[in-house]
């Protein structure tokens, strides 16, 4: 038999891309990653200039109706988004029943499930109500998050105050107090670069779940399951229990190299480095860490950034691999007074503008998402006849 013979006999064997990696799978029109020039856009706009220039509520505004909003349009927004903050009795009451030991991110993930078991409009699957399910989330997440925050020191529910902007409101009902303008905007930038990032883990499942006409709080619920984990958004908080193993005090740049180096040689993955889609650096890390240092100005922790850059620096020598955002995020909120633990579910409250800017525009021009697997399992065989 010739060669080309034997080849045309053999079956053709898939490409199977572990992870999808490197497979587009739908178009987007509301942010565009893009590694070569190392830009992140929102609907067009630089994630830079609006972290410079806008409010989270203006980039929230963006990322759903495709445009910024104008003053009138901007004032209607903010009303919206104040008169919904409180928090209810039943969601509340839920959550006491949960123990304080209890990861935020599971408290946060049944709490959402508890406003879809709970709102009448949930298998309303209209643009309008879906909107409108949006706004909800975003104005009722920092009420959870605080919620739960407060709850673990033993602490009262702050109510929220209508006479606040989004993050001077989460820091107050967060803290009992509003921070000064530099600690609110620090936070603001904050919320503004985690709000989207195109079709990573997360939104890649609300994604999924919206495709199945299941309903957005059951799109959400599922998406901040995959944030959970620490390859994906639980980073911001594994970037700060590395930070606690390498320990506080001075000599800390030879620590945290000799930590490094310990890690490496045990093949764990350092928490805060590396990107599936950047292999440059993160786009975002530039205005993080501009925030990170301020912060770190003003609560006067220099030991802090010379640990982040040590431990940076090292990282790029030994493995050539840069932080993400979630690098400078992590030690930016223990700067500020969150717990650890509470890091992700503050992700959560920032991305939850992106994923439902997804699930509808997935409804939009939906399709069900369901790849093809290749089995590789036994070949066919039967189950014995007994007897
Ligand atoms: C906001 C966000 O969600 S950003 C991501 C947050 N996640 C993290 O920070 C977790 C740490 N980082 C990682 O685990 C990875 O870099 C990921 C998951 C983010 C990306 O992973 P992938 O694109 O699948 O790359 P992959 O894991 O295959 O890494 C490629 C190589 O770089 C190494 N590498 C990548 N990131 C790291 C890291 N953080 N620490 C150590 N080694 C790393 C891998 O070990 C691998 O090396 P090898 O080829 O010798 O096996
Ligand atoms: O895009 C990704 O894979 C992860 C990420 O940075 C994000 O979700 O912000």
């Amino acid at each position: 038999m010739s060669d080309v013979q034997t080849q045309a006999a053999q079956p053709q064997q898939p490409v199977i891309y572990k992870g999808l990696a490197g497979v587009p799978v739908d178009y987007t029109a509301i942010s565009k990653v893009n590694p070569e020039t190392n830009s992140l856009l929102y609907r067009g706009y630089p994630v830079q200039e609006l972290a410079a220039s806008a409010t989270f509520e203006e980039a929230a505004y963006l990322l759903w109706y495709g445009e910024l909003p104008d003053d009138d349009q901007l004032a209607a927004f903010e009303e919206r988004e104040r008169s919904l903050r409180g928090l209810d009795h039943v969601t509340k009451r839920i959550v006491d029943e949960i123990p304080v030991t209890a990861h935020p991110m599971d408290v946060l993930r049944t709490a959402v499930s508890v406003f879809g078991a709970s709102d009448p409009m949930t298998p309303d699957d209209s643009p309008e109500a879906n909107l409108d399910k949006a706004i909800r989330l975003f104005a009722k997440l920092p009420s959870i998050v605080t919620y739960d925050q407060r709850r673990r020191h033993d602490l009262e529910f702050v109510e929220p105050r209508d006479d606040l902007g989004y993050s001077a409101n989460f820091l107050w009902q967060a803290f009992g107090e509003v921070p000064e303008l530099p600690v609110v905007t620090a936070f603001d930038v904050s919320m503004i670069l985690y709000a989207e990032h195109s079709f990573n883990a997360s939104t890649f499942t609300a994604r999924v779940i919206a495709s199945t006409l299941s309903d957005l709080y059951s799109a959400v619920t599922g998406a901040i399951g995959a944030l959970k984990g620490p390859l994906h958004g639980g980073a911001n908080e594994a970037v700060m229990h590395a930070f606690e193993e390498i320990g506080p005090g001075d000599g800390g740049a030879e620590r945290a190299v000799a930590w490094l180096d310990a890690a490496l040689a045990e093949k764990r993955k350092i928490m805060g480095f590396g990107h599936r889609v950047y292999k440059h650096g993160d786009s975002r890390v530039p205005t993080m860490r501009d925030s990170l240092e301020r912060m770190v100005e003003y609560y006067d922790r220099p030991d802090l950034l010379e640990l982040y850059v040590a431990l940076e620096d090292a990282m790029a020598e030994r493995k050539n691999i840069k932080p993400n955002l979630d690098y400078p995020a992590g030690p930016t909120y223990h700067l500020m007074g969150w717990d650890t633990a509470t890091f992700t579910p503050l992700f959560v409250a920032s991305r939850v503008t992106g994923w439902t800017a997804h699930i509808m525009e997935q409804l939009a021009s939906n399709a069900l998402i369901r790849p093809l697997s290749v089995y590789n399992g036994p070949d066919e065989r039967h189950v014995p006849v007994k007897g």
